[in-house]
């Protein structure tokens, strides 16, 4: 009987796996991000051609964090890496208004695609350390997030070089990550 729990508990413990996605247009920081969880330092990123996968440890979970580069030219082959996805983490530049545009259609492709069906969906609202960036809220307005009503969606204000609002987004997406188990 003590074996039988003992084995239980042990699976209870046994950290999820899962496979997230880390997307956005190019600069706006996915790659900073990436290794600011995975290693807890500021990298020196240089734009991302391909992609690059690390694990980042959050709770119990233990994410895989595809992370892919964000330039016209790569974007179209994005939905090639979305098989078995189960989160979206979508990074954008918040001192970069002039794009933002850009971003929400990106953001709203993303919707349709089968593989990310129900994903939950982490905005980030990086580089929120620079005086001109614009709050989540003007962020979220402008890539009118109140009309996603196909997936669960938060918004998170960042800066990935001071490392500010990172984990408080990974508590979300984790949140919601567990209850679609
Ligand atoms: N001030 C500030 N700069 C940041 C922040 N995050 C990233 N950056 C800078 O933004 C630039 C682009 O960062 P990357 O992480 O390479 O951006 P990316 O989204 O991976 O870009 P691609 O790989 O081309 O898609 C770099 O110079 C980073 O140092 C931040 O929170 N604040
Ligand atoms: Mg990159």
């Amino acid at each position: 009987m003590g074996f039988l729990l003992s084995k239980l508990w042990s699976k209870l413990r046994r950290d999820r796996e899962c496979k997230i996605m880390l997307l956005g247009l190019a600069n706006a920081g996915k790659t900073t991000i990436l290794y600011k969880l995975h290693l807890g330092d500021v990298i020196t990123a240089h734009p991302t051609i391909g992609s690059n996968v690390e694990e980042v440890r959050h709770g119990n979970i233990r994410l895989q964090v595809w992370d892919l580069g964000g330039q016209e030219s790569l974007r179209a082959s994005w939905r090639t890496y979305f098989t078995s996805a189960e989160a979206v983490i979508f990074v954008v530049d918040s001192a970069d208004t002039h794009n933002t545009l850009l971003a929400k259609m990106e953001l709203f492709n993303l919707l349709l695609d089968e593989n990310l069906k129900g994903a939950p969906i982490l905005v980030l609202a990086n580089k929120m350390d620079l005086p001109v960036a614009l709050p989540a809220e003007e962020i979220s307005n402008m890539l009118r997030l109140t009309e996603i009503r196909s997936h669960d969606w938060h918004i998170q204000a960042c800066s990935a070089i001071l490392g500010d609002g990172l984990n408080e987004g990974l508590d979300w997406l984790c949140e919601k990550i567990s209850q679609r188990q």
